[in-house]
Order: structure tokens, then C-alpha cells, then sequence
């Protein structure tokens, strides 16, 4: 059993949320991590009560609030599944305590991402979007296939979500895209195809094609393929409990507890890099 004093102090954003109730469940059932406090955004329902009653259970002794500067007073990190708009205020606020902020938020703009890397000189963040373990071997992988197999071979990569999903491309998708993309020595954003309709005129060699299909309650599916005349390879992830991502959020947050400044992500943390 862990020392209570060693235990990080951690703080979920948005606890109400798919991946907010799986972080606090998956903190409440460990020893090496205590739940110090919840967020939620300005006005919630919840803000003022205590976490376990929210959810219609015993209490807690956790608050819920909508202050999230006073929530972070104490904590070693913030782990935050949220949208582009609450990510960007929570890392400056994460900078001015020196509170580790861990980031699964997906939909970033590159001025959004601009703004958390510049937060990044003052506390160390880790940002993917996507925490499991299967995904980012995935990406080195997908990296070293694409370096392997030339522009014959156009990559595509389709991706699957619960009809909740608000952004698209995936973080995931867009992670895999940039993995092929370093693989083949270019930049994403010259090549990329994200959106085919009409008349698209034939596929662009050496293009790299998104697609997303959304529906029911996928957790989450990635397919990367290679296509050329004669053969096709398809590396696949399929994510079927968000424990998963939860688990290498937390594991994020433990590593980044008291550690140097920085923009991290899940290859630092998991020792891929
Ligand atoms: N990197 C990864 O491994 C993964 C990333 N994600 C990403 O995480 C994000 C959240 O996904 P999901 O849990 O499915 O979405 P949900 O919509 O279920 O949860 C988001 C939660 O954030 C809350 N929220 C919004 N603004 C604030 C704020 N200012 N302070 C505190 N809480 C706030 C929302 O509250 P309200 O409903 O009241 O607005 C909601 O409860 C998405 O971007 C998704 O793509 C998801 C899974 C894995
Ligand atoms: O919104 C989700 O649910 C997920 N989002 C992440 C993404 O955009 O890739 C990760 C995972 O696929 C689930």
C-alpha cells in the first residue's frame, strides 16, 4: 500500500464526462493516486457538491467546483479531457502554479497548440491524442512501414467513433497521419487529404487520405493503409474500453508529477522515444 504523502494529488476536468467518470474511477481504485478535486465548467449542475453524490453515490469528501484556480491549490497535476477552449485556459492556469498539466483533449488548433507549447516554458505538459499503449507503438510502426514502402503505396487511414464526437479528424488519426508523414521524410499538412466529395479528380500521389465514420458507441478504431496495384497492408488499433486511455493519462500524470518544464507526450512517458 502506498504512503498517503506520496500518493499524487490529481484533479479531473470535466467529471461528468465519458472520459472525466472513467479517470476518477480508475483514480478511486488506486493507491498511488488520490482525487483531490473535480472541475466542471462555469454553471454546472454539479458545481458545489460533493463528486460521490453527483454521481449518485456515497459521498466522496471530493469536491466538485467551477473554480478550477482554487481546484489546482495543492495538486501535483490536472488531467484534462475537455474541449480546445478549456484545455487553452487550463494550461495557463496549470503554468502560473507550476501544476502539471496532462492533455487528451482533441480538435486543437495549431493557435491552440501554439498557446499550450508557450505554457509548456513554465510547468511540464503532456499532450496526445491518444494515451494508450497500442497506439503509440502503433505510431512508430506506422512510421516505420511508411519509411519502408514508397509513394506507390498511398496511405489512407480511416477512423471510427461514437456519434458523440464533435472533431474530425481524430487526434488519433492525426497522430498516425504525422507518424506515416515523418516516415516518408514530408511534412502532414503538404500532403494531407482530409475531406473527398464531388468531384475530387484522381488521388494525388504521395497523398495522405482521412476518412471518419461516426456512429453508435465506437469507442474508438483506427485502421492505417498502405495500397498498391497488387497487395494492401492495414495496420489496425481498435480501442474497446476507455480504461485504456485513462490508464496512460494517469500513468502521464504520475511521471509528470514534479518534472522539468517541458512539452511532453506519451513516447516520454512511455520510454518509446
Ligand atoms: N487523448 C485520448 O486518449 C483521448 C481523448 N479524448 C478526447 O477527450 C475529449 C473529451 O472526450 P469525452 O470525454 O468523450 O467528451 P465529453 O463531452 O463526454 O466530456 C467533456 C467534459 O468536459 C466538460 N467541460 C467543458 N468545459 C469545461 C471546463 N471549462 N471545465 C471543466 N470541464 C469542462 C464537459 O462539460 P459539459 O458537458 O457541461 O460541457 C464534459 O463533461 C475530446 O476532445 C476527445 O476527443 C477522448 C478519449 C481518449
Ligand atoms: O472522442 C473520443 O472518444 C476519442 N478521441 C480521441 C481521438 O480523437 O483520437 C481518442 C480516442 O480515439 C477516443
Amino acid at each position: 500500500m502506498q504512503d498517503e504523502e506520496q500518493a499524487a494529488r490529481l484533479v479531473v476536468m470535466g467529471g461528468s464526462g465519458r472520459m472525466g467518470r472513467m479517470l476518477c474511477s480508475v483514480i478511486e481504485a488506486s493507491d498511488a493516486m488520490r482525487l483531490v478535486a473535480v472541475t466542471e465548467a462555469p454553471g454546472h449542475d454539479w458545481a458545489g457538491q460533493d463528486f460521490g453524490s453527483a454521481t449518485g453515490g456515497a459521498p466522496s469528501g471530493v469536491p466538485v467546483t467551477d473554480d478550477a484556480a482554487t481546484a489546482l491549490r495543492g495538486a501535483d497535476a490536472v488531467i484534462d479531457f475537455t474541449t480546445p477552449s478549456a484545455t487553452v485556459a487550463m494550461a495557463k492556469l496549470c503554468a502560473e502554479a507550476g501544476c502539471a498539466h496532462v492533455i487528451g483533449t482533441t480538435g486543437l488548433t495549431s493557435e491552440d497548440i501554439a498557446q499550450i507549447d508557450a505554457c509548456a516554458a513554465k510547468t511540464a505538459i503532456v499532450r496526445a491524442g491518444n494515451m494508450s499503449l497500442g497506439v503509440n507503438l502503433l505510431t512508430q510502426l506506422v512510421q516505420q512501414v511508411a519509411a519502408s514502402l514508397d509513394a506507390d503505396y498511398d496511405i489512407e487511414i480511416v477512423e471510427s467513433h461514437h456519434r458523440h464526437k464533435v472533431d474530425a479528424p481524430s487526434g488519433t488519426a492525426l497522430m498516425l497521419g504525422q507518424a506515416a508523414a515523418a516516415g516518408r521524410g514530408v511534412a502532414l499538412d503538404a500532403v494531407a487529404d482530409r475531406g473527398r466529395d464531388g468531384i475530387t479528380g484522381a488521388r494525388a500521389r504521395g497523398a495522405i487520405g482521412f476518412s471518419a465514420i461516426r456512429g453508435g458507441d465506437v469507442i474508438g478504431d483506427h485502421d492505417v493503409m498502405f495500397m498498391a496495384d497488387g497487395e494492401r497492408l492495414t495496420l489496425r488499433h481498435q480501442a474497446s474500453d476507455r480504461s485504456v486511455f485513462a490508464r496512460g493519462a494517469l500513468k502521464a500524470a504520475i511521471w509528470a508529477k514534479g518534472r522539468a518544464p517541458g512539452a511532453y507526450d506519451m513516447l516520454d512517458v512511455l520510454g518509446l522515444r
